[in-house]
């Protein structure tokens, strides 16, 4: 199986989870676009839903896919919120997430959630986050060198603006930077959320901790189901 083909099935045996009735949180990526899809089929098979969606691009998608969306000024509390993620720390479900710049959007739609599902492949679970992946930290653009140097002194290297393919800078559906920090494996997550959360310019940064309550990871066997 293609690693495509990997993620699509972890997005549909989620989507199969949601039930009529529910606000489902609707997360961002090429995973999550499988999701999404799978949605809007059972929609047109009768399921009855509303989504919030993490990102513009979610949003576009779910309207595509005939899902009707909602917003926190009506539903405080989501039953459901369904995303990938970059890395996946297995023993613990923390998680880096971010790489498609709306980390901010997902942390408050998988915070609002009751219960919140990680769709990945095979590539995603590591032994300690950070082992690949960046952290993707969202930054005002105000001083963002400052808040750059304070991120360095935690250990990040390389840290720099988010660009896009045609090298301009990256904006966040909410406006800001997205600074990519290589930290390398983070043997205390917790520690380094604390300091990063606690540095002025921050509005959000890609380490979830304590957040995810299942992943789904589909490898070439089976999709294996990981629970605390
Ligand atoms: O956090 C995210 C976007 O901000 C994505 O969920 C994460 O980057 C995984 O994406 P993909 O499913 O395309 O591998």
């Amino acid at each position: 199986m293609s690693m495509e083909a990997f993620k699509k099935a972890a997005a549909r045996r989620a989507a199969d989870m949601v039930q009529s009735g529910m606000v489902v949180g609707l997360g961002t990526g090429s995973t999550a676009k499988y999701m999404i899809e799978r949605l809007g089929e059972r929609i047109t098979e009768g399921l009855e839903i509303m989504g919030i969606p993490t990102s513009e691009d979610s949003a576009e998608k779910a309207q595509k896919a005939g899902i009707p969306l909602t917003d926190f000024a009506t539903h405080r509390r989501l039953d459901i919120a369904i995303d990938g993620a970059d890395e996946v720390e297995r023993g613990t479900l923390n998680l880096i997430k971010g790489l498609g710049g709306a980390l901010t959007r997902e942390k408050i739609v998988a915070q609002a959630a009751k219960r919140f599902v990680v769709i990945v492949d095979a590539s995603k679970p590591v032994d300690h986050l950070g082992e690949r992946a960046p952290v993707p930290v969202e930054v005002l653009s105000f001083g963002w060198e400052c808040t750059a140097d304070r991120l360095a002194s935690y250990g990040a290297r390389g840290v720099k603006p988010r660009t896009d393919r045609d090298g301009s800078l990256f904006v966040s559906d909410s406006g800001n930077m997205i600074l990519d920090c290589h930290f390398g494996p983070i043997m205390d997550p917790a520690a380094l959320s604390a300091k990063i959360d606690g540095t002025a310019g921050v509005v959000a940064h890609g380490i979830f901790l304590n957040m995810a309550t299942e992943v789904l990871v589909a490898t070439e066997q089976e999709i294996e189901r990981w629970e605390l």
